[in-house]
């Protein structure tokens, strides 16, 4: 048969190199508005990107700045200004809310040791530079999404971070002590000091961690610079059963408000798992007194603080149960210390199409102007869109149906001029710019294209929908559908018959969203054709689809891929002889078990860091309740080994159906990983040596649970393509 598949290694690696040249969006910021000479009113944006350089193994992030007049309506003129510079040693960076003063924590490597400083820079000079790690008030500052901060102050005198709480040194009893020293100059007296708070005993103490992607991340504080006075102070009054983070100044600058998670009796990762115990805090600066906001007995995450300083809305969720689930919209009035659910949760979707919220971080600034309403981008089926909600009546309107881009991402919202990156399975980021219309307004929202990105006109792209037969509806939720995104070349040469690689989404609850994907468009450069399945459990489709899964993984979500596999190999456009499977951790579980269940089908499997023994994987695992709660299971934190249920798990494990399997097996595995430990994967390498099934481990150390390191992702796409050619083409 008819092939138009690259299979030269060397053309598949330019292909590759090729694409992932396309840089990605992390960060918009908008400046103060400026009144030029001639009455003029313009903004700078300033955005962030990233980019893999394969040359020197390493993700590059850069800055590039733009100017915007406006009329704070809709945008004038725009373009950019100046070229890209490349941003090295930044952890945090943030400009001052007038515009006249930049912090940065930035961390160097002095004479061999990693240093950490706080900068303040005003115009063109850098005013301070405190050596944070000299000061020893706390350890490293934390720069992750999930905890880190670095927010000014109202009066812009004083700047808030998270940082790692600091820890005695510890020394063994057999380590020889400093001489006596009979005068003591500065120095020693800070040798001395330092010696007194020295701990023996504690060298080997074990220090839990907030999980897969948190790694030496345990006990966050919350530190405070006076920028006048350079005194750096770690806040008192945060309870110590809780792990501060995602905090800003409470209106008049009086205290902080804070997230904070509940860390006993033991920590559950939080990556990817918003459903932790967890609150809204104010801890009060001058008597160190500390008020919790919320009730304590959901999980909370992303506060923001409106414009007027009156209200916070925040996501809530609850504790426990799927690890991402549809999250309400909630707001504490700060006047009247109400909460109030502003959009609640959406069991089934209704006729207005709205799905329901799935985040679980709203963009940095989220308000309009107006105080009014709130801005929230999120997937609603297998599109991410931005989503409108009016604070006081609860209406959600999309700002984004009729557009054909398939993912909206809001960056940033200013003066109601929101800043999005928007791309496609076809186009890569791009930087967009619209005003938000004001509220009861007809006007419609115009984008402005701020950086644009080449469109790739051979690939194709559309969503498919698919009804489960009805001995595979769920009874308890009857009459869910599912969708899959379905990538193939545009230009078929006559005769020939696509190649198709099945992916399914890892989670179990997350989702494709039409977004841009480095390894898919590349497949469809080589000439396969890609099914990324939404089956049910999928995030973005109503409640009742999340809640359809637990207790039926390994058999509905299986065959929901499977029956989207078999309803496009009906159509002619596929060989059935050349299908492969590839998937990621729950994915990578779907991939073991379609291999397993349909043995022969698929003509090869890659499975990144899969989950193949839900029983064995329990104990080692950062997130154990996941094992039970996918299982069927309710999780507390003190159940104990029970064998029923851990027949159960293993019994919906891939690992059962081991001895079926007829497909080769490439294994990509990331030596840290903490969610899906690598032994998951070695346990299944055993298994298919056992049975003489070909298979291949990678091994990528330095790596964890997303083997997303330049190099690992690289080498990665290499090894997969060529595994499922070789394979494919036997
Ligand atoms: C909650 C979670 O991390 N589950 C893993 C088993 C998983 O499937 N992770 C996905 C999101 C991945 O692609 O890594």
């Amino acid at each position: 048969m008819n092939s138009q598949v690259v299979t030269n290694p060397e053309d598949i690696a330019r292909l590759y190199r090729e694409l992932s040249l396309f840089p990605s969006l992390s960060r918009a910021d908008v400046g103060p508005v400026v009144t030029s000479q001639y009455g003029g009113k313009y903004s700078n944006i300033y955005t962030e990107w990233s980019q893999r350089d394969l040359d020197r193994n390493e993700n590059v992030n850069f800055c590039r700045q733009y100017i915007v007049f406006h009329d704070d309506k809709s945008v004038v003129y725009s373009g950019a200004s100046g070229n890209c510079t490349e941003i090295k040693g930044e952890l945090q960076s943030k400009d001052s809310p007038s515009g006249d003063m930049k912090a940065v924590v930035r961390e160097c490597t002095i004479k061999g040791e990693d240093k950490q400083f706080l900068e303040i820079w005003s115009k063109n000079i850098k005013m301070k530079s405190i050596n944070l790690t000299a000061l020893k008030k706390h350890g490293k500052v934390y720069e992750d999404d999930q905890f880190g901060c670095l927010v000014w102050s109202h009066s812009e005198t004083h700047l808030l971070y998270v940082a790692e709480r600091k820890r005695p040194t510890a020394k063994s009893f057999f380590q020889s002590e400093s001489p006596e020293l009979s005068s003591i100059g500065d120095e020693e007296e800070t040798m001395r000091s330092e010696e007194k708070e020295t701990v023996k005993g504690e060298q080997f103490v074990f220090h839990e961690d907030w999980g897969e992607g948190l790694v030496g991340k345990s006990r966050p504080v919350l530190c405070v610079l006076d920028i006048e006075g350079d005194n750096v102070s770690v806040l008192e009054g945060v309870p110590d059963n809780i792990s501060p983070g995602q905090a800003f100044w409470a209106p008049g600058d009086t205290g902080v408000v804070f997230v904070g998670w509940l860390h006993e009796p033991f920590r559950c990762g939080l990556k990817f798992c918003p459903n932790r115990s967890s609150s809204l805090y104010y801890v009060d600066l001058t008597g160190g007194k500390c008020e919790q906001l919320t009730s304590g007995t959901s999980a909370v995450s992303s506060p923001r603080l409106s414009p007027d300083q009156c209200r916070i809305v925040y996501l809530e969720c609850a504790v426990f149960g799927p690890h991402m689930q549809c999250s309400r919209l909630c707001m504490f009035d700060w006047y009247t210390k109400k909460t109030s659910v502003v959009v609640d949760v959406v069991n089934r979707p209704g006729e207005d199409g709205f799905t329901g919220i799935y985040s679980s971080q709203l963009s940095r600034q989220c308000w309009s102007a107006d105080s009014q309403r709130v801005i929230v981008s999120c997937p609603q089926r297998s599109r991410k869109g931005l989503l409108m909600v009016d604070t006081s009546t609860g209406i959600v309107t999309s700002l984004t149906s009729k557009s054909d881009v398939g993912s909206w991402c809001l960056l940033n919202i200013e003066r109601d001029l929101m800043v999005v990156s928007c791309s496609s399975p076809n186009c890569p980021p791009r930087l967009r710019l619209g005003f938000l219309p004001p509220r009861d307004s007809q006007e419609e929202l115009v984008w402005v294209t701020l950086e644009d990105s080449q469109m790739l006109p051979d690939i194709d792209w559309q969503i498919l929908t698919f009804t489960p037969p009805p001995e595979q509806d769920n009874s308890e939720y009857p009459g869910l559908d599912f969708e899959a995104l379905l990538i193939k070349p545009k230009e078929v040469k006559d005769g020939v018959k696509l190649p198709l690689i099945v992916t399914p989404h890892g989670g179990p609850h997350s989702v494709f969203v039409a977004d841009w994907f480095l390894y898919s468009s590349v497949l469809c450069r080589m000439g396969f054709a890609v099914l990324m399945v939404n089956y049910r459990g999928s995030t973005g489709y109503g409640q009742d689809n999340i809640l359809s899964l637990p207790g039926n993984v390994g058999t509905q979500d299986v065959k929901d891929v499977q029956f989207a596999v078999e309803s496009v190999l009906k159509g002619d456009e596929f060989d059935m002889q050349k299908v492969a499977v590839s998937g990621g951790s729950h994915g990578g579980f779907l991939a073991c078990h379609l291999i397993g269940q349909y043995p022969g089908f698929y003509k090869a499997c890659v499975s990144r860091n899969p989950v193949t023994n839900l029983a064995s994987m329990i104990g080692s695992t950062d997130i154990p309740d996941w094992c039970m709660v996918e299982a069927g299971f309710d999780y507390t934190t003190d159940c104990l080994p029970d064998p029923a249920v851990w027949e159960q798990m293993l019994n919906k494990s891939p690992i059962r159906y081991v001895t079926q399997v007829q497909t080769p097996v490439l294994l990509t595995l990331g030596e840290d990983d903490k969610r899906v430990p690598s032994k998951q994967g070695i346990e299944y390498y055993r298994a298919l040596q056992a049975k003489k099934v070909p298979v291949r481990l990678l091994w990528y150390p330095g790596n964890n649970h997303s083997l997303s390191k330049v190099d690992a992702e690289s080498d990665g796409f290499m090894n997969i393509a060529l595994w499922i050619i070789q394979h494919l083409w036997k």
